[in-house]
């Protein structure tokens, strides 16, 4: 049990996140880091189309909205759906910081039941780096931003280099994002971190 809480707390010599200088504005969209990402894709047709929004500090928001699509048992979410929705939001920080990274754990508590139809309201900030580590927590909130909290999270998330997708992602795929502009434009703002 030791290692799981290791995992996701930060060790004493970790530091605190900083924002990057070019991170957008509180309240500024921070726009799909990949339009067919399953999470935040304008491209994706079965996606979630999460909107992160930069916050204050190293924090976003979104909502997320639960449909039909997104059922486990009858009339509530599916909770892989959910985790999906804090794991994609928690990804989003990593913008806010410049870094392009990967998620390395997740763990998620399910507090109260979510039925479709409900919006989400998506709270994450960055707690902690140590070296290519990222340390994040977030919550979910339903009926208001302020709203009794239903599921959070806890994560870890690796820093890569871009190489991770380009030799480990389909071909195909990486292929048709290396000739995308805008896809490589977005790649190339995490890459010059300085
Ligand atoms: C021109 C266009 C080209 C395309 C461009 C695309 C741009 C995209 C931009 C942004 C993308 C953002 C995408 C977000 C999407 C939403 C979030 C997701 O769903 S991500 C998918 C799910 N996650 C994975 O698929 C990871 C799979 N795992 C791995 O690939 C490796 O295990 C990886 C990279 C995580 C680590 O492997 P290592 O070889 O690099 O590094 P090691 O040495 O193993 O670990 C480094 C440190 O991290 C700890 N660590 C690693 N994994 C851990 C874990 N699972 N739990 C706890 N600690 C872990 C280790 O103990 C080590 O710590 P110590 O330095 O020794 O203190």
């Amino acid at each position: 049990m030791s290692g799981r809480n290791t995992a996701l707390t930060p060790p004493d010599d970790a530091a605190a996140p900083v924002r990057h200088p070019d991170a957008p504005a509180p309240g500024e969209p921070l726009g799909a880091h990949y339009g067919h990402c399953f999470g935040c894709g304008e491209g994706q047709p079965h996606g979630l189309h999460l909107e992160a929004r930069a916050g204050e500090g190293v924090r976003v928001s979104a909502e997320f909205t639960v449909k039909p699509a997104h059922q486990g048992a009858p009339g509530l979410a599916h909770g892989g759906v959910l985790a999906t929705a804090l794991d994609e939001t928690l990804g989003s920080l990593n913008w806010l910081l410049r870094v392009i990274a990967v998620t390395g754990r997740l763990e998620t508590d399910f507090v109260r039941p979510v039925p479709v139809g409900t919006v989400l309201y998506l709270e994450a900030e960055v707690t902690a780096v140590a070296g290519r580590k990222i340390y994040s927590t977030a919550v979910g909130r339903i009926g208001g931003p302020q709203g009794p909290v239903a599921v959070r999270a806890d994560a870890l998330f690796i820093e890569v280099k871009v190489d991770h997708f380009i030799d480990n992602g389909r071909p195909e795929e990486i292929r048709a994002a290396m000739s995308d502009p805008d896809q490589v434009r977005r790649t190339r703002a995490f890459e010059v971190n300085p």
